[in-house]
């Protein structure tokens, strides 16, 4: 499913780069090849790349400056002919993964590039009809340019999905990922539609936002019910008319990417409460991924802890370790509110923290030591015979602070989904909160 390895090299053309390059070539990669770090960062923000060898002689440290500011998640490698030790050192300090020598050796340019593609694909684990809907969903709809909303929990793998679908595209250009919660709407305005030099003070230069970034790859907008009206109207002229304007531009810039939004927060709720656009939701919504909560995922649960506890068991370096039937018993009665990413979190402290020779229930803790056993519970979904016997302030306080943390914490989200006023949310929290009751914070 993964899309071809784009690598870049940044350096002077000799015999030993043409020979990385071939190198790079025949182990699977795409190459593209640029003299100085100014034209690398050109190629990059034409075409991405997914690892860079650069010159070990280049400006590494503002090279890694450069990419960090344009938000590029790139590996890099710095590369040499009998490069002294220092200036090895100096590159990795500076940021550079590793160093490799020149003329290269076939078997390091293959491990590099290896190393990226597993980071590339993460592992697809799980095999449960609700996730497999999902999956032939998004491999159906990958080569087409549709764009496509991807619903699910917090957690519950929507980026995930999304590369799959961005990696099955044949796509060549990287997938670009947006995040819409907890970013200020001008900043958020530009980072996605960039601006001319003077836009607004501070505007020193042009700044190509990751709309235009994006290419023809794919553009990924995180949590998009957190946009503003302002940036849902722009973002609704994009679709339209697949093109848009630079902040206090006047050139009209063709939008080629596929759009790919996720969200945790029910959209069409925010719709029916007037704040979130219909007619976005229709153009973005016209292909819709349903990514399950893990809970509902079966046994995908038991084989997810047992992936999670090999792999971290193999990066930190410690002896593999099964788990108790107890430990195991306990997982798979866990609700998991905060679905795999909460997993993998709890299987990692329990490889870290555990002492005997297999996982026991004991060692699998919440991130503030709460034993998962003091959490789980059944009423994961609403069951009404579990309500009952409970007052209803209970079970309306319980409802106002799950939908708060679906929402993360945003006040005026969750009281539209509820349907009370934000000054009724607010008055509620308040006495929650003066009764000692733990309230998710405002993002
Ligand atoms: N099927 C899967 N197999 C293995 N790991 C997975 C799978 N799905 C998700 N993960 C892992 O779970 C974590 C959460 O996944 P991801 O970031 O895609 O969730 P999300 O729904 O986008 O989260 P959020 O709502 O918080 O943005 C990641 O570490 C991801 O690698």
């Amino acid at each position: 499913m993964a899309s071809a390895i784009r690598m870049l090299l940044i350096g002077a053309p000799g015999s030993e780069f043409r020979l990385a390059a071939e190198l790079a070539r025949s182990a699977g990669a795409e190459v593209a090849m640029a003299d100085t770090p100014q034209d690398g960062l050109i190629e990059l923000r034409q075409g991405g790349a997914d690892l860079v060898m650069i010159d070990v002689e280049a400006d590494i440290t503002g090279f890694m400056q450069s990419i960090r500011a344009e938000r590029f998640t790139i590996a890099v490698l710095a590369c040499g002919i009998d490069a002294p030790a220092e200036r090895a050192v100096a590159a990795i300090r500076a940021g550079a993964r590793d160093y490799v020598p020149l003329p290269p050796q076939r078997e390091l340019i293959a491990a590099a590039i290896a190393s990226v593609v597993e980071r590339k694909a993460p592992a697809w684990i799980g095999g449960h009809p609700a996730l497999a809907r999902a999956l032939s969903l998004a491999a159906a709809v990958a080569p087409s340019g549709a764009p496509v909303l991807i619903t699910g929990e917090k957690g519950s793998g929507k980026e995930v999905t999304a590369r799959a679908v961005h990696d099955a595209s044949g796509r060549v250009q990287p997938m670009l990922v947006a995040e819409c919660a907890g970013v200020a709407p001008d900043v958020l305005e530009s980072e996605l539609f960039g601006h001319e030099a003077g836009a607004f003070p501070g505007a020193v230069a042009r700044r190509i936002g990751r709309l235009e970034k994006a290419g023809h790859g794919t553009i990924l907008l995180r949590e998009v019910g957190a946009l503003s009206p302002a940036l849902q109207a722009k973002l609704h002229e994009v679709l339209q008319k697949q093109q848009f304007r630079r902040l206090a531009g006047d050139e009209v810039v063709p939008f080629h990417a596929r759009l790919i939004a996720t969200t945790s927060i029910d959209l069409d709720a925010l719709v029916h409460a007037g704040a979130f656009r219909a007619d976005l939701l229709v153009r973005l919504g016209l292909v819709r991924i349903e990514v399950p909560p893990l809970r509902e995922r079966g046994d995908d649960i038991i084989a997810l802890a047992r992936y999670f506890a090999k792999r971290h068991a193999e990066a930190d370096g410690v002896p593999p370790r099964a788990f108790t039937d107890e430990a195991m018993a306990l997982i798979q009665r866990h609700s998991w509110p905060g679905n795999i990413r909460e997993l993998d979190e709890t299987v990692h402290r329990a490889i870290l923290l555990g002492r005997a020779a297999a996982i026991q229930p004991g060692d699998l803790v919440s991130a503030d030591g709460t034993p998962l056993v003091e959490l789980t519970t059944d009423n994961s979904a609403l069951d009404i015979n579990s309500l009952v016997g409970r007052t209803v302030e209970e079970v309306e306080r319980e409802l106002i602070l799950q939908t708060l943390e679906r929402c993360h914490g945003n006040r005026t989200s969750a009281s539209n989904i509820l349907g009370i006023s934000v000054r009724t949310m607010r008055n509620k929290l308040r006495s929650f909160i003066e009764a000692g009751i733990a309230v998710s914070p405002a993002p």
